[in-house]
């Protein structure tokens, strides 16, 4: 058992306007007050998420020199490899132990928003291991099918038309990551050893772990709980986009990852508005706005300079 709420979205495909009424009031219960939840019956099929850990493995597996040859370090619109130990979720903690390897929107290089390279706006790096795109992409699909479906809950849950987020999410800023922990065979002291602890930046996340413990969330009060793996369930979580634009209504919530004991894998979908998305707390909330306007790439590209050191300005 989780102490986290675990909600069905099934109503929100439901053609009767009261049921997706109610399902989105549940669901935005937990993103008011816990802003971590578990989502079922979300129909995206065991299958896919299996397809996609397979492809996780595979590609971690692949030499060292394969995986550094799509560095992250080659892209400025945040995809590919991430080396062990480059990446700090908290800043005021030591480095992340882990892998991680990003898949964002696929644009070909002739795009338009790619050849004006505009932020987050860059075409992807793929390893060379057969039906590894396509299967990656189809779960990418999948995850954003998901994602803009509770995204119709939040807004009718916020009093907004059911399709405030609909053009903001057409053709977002999203980022498919999977993450492969070491074993910390107890050598990795630190509690947070795995990530540190940070709320994620965007709107939503929506987590898909194997069985191997390790993801904590903070309470209100502070208090580190276990958010163990539910078969099948997306683990989703607010993030401080959403946050900011819903004025604090809807919560973002600190969490980490401990050593685990046994290597672990896990994909992460997370989900921001696209580049030129103004992100205005006015849009949802009567109250007075806590936050200036904001777009949504300037807001993410903060945020990612905090986090990665090889992003930060080079000092002479
Ligand atoms: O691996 C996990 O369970 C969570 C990872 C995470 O919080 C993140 O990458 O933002
Ligand atoms: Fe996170």
């Amino acid at each position: 058992m989780t102490a986290l709420p675990i909600i069905s979205v099934a109503g929100l495909r439901s053609p009767d306007s009261e049921t997706r009424l109610q399902t989105a009031q549940e669901l935005g219960r937990a993103c008011r007050e816990v802003g971590f939840f578990y989502v079922v019956d979300h129909g995206i099929p065991a299958s896919a998420r299996d397809t996609a850990f397979a492809a996780s493995k595979a590609l971690f597996d692949l030499p060292q020199a394969q995986k550094e040859a799509l560095s992250i370090r080659l892209s400025p619109h945040n995809r590919g490899y991430v080396a062990m130990a480059d990446e700090k979720l908290n800043p005021e903690a030591g480095a992340d132990m882990k892998e991680a390897f990003n898949v964002g929107i696929d644009l070909p290089a002739d795009d338009p928003e790619v050849r004006a390279g505009k932020p987050f706006r860059g075409v992807n790096f793929w390893p060379s291991i057969p039906g590894w795109r396509q299967q990656v992409l189809d779960y990418f699909e999948q995850c954003l099918a998901l994602g803009r479906l509770l995204h119709e809950g939040f807004s009718l849950d916020l009093g907004l038309p059911e399709t405030f987020f609909a053009p903001h999410l057409a053709q977002p800023i999203a980022t498919l990551r999977m993450l492969r922990y070491p074993a910390s065979a107890g050598y990795i002291d630190r509690e947070d050893g795995g990530a540190g602890a940070h709320t994620d930046y965007g709107n939503i996340t929506l987590l898909a772990t194997d069985e191997v413990p390790g993801l904590e969330v903070a309470d209100r009060q502070g208090r580190w709980i276990e958010a163990p793996c539910v078969p099948d369930a997306f683990i989703c979580n607010i993030g401080d986009c959403l946050m900011r634009w819903s004025n604090d209504i809807y919560v973002s919530t600190p969490h980490r990852v401990r050593p685990p004991a046994q290597e672990r894998y896990a994909i992460a979908f997370f989900l921001e508005p696209a580049p030129d998305s103004v992100v205005d707390p006015r849009d949802i909330s009567r109250e007075p706005a806590r936050y200036s306007p904001i777009t949504c790439a300037e807001y993410l590209s903060s945020r990612l300079d905090a986090t990665y050191h090889y992003r930060a300005p080079v000092a002479d």
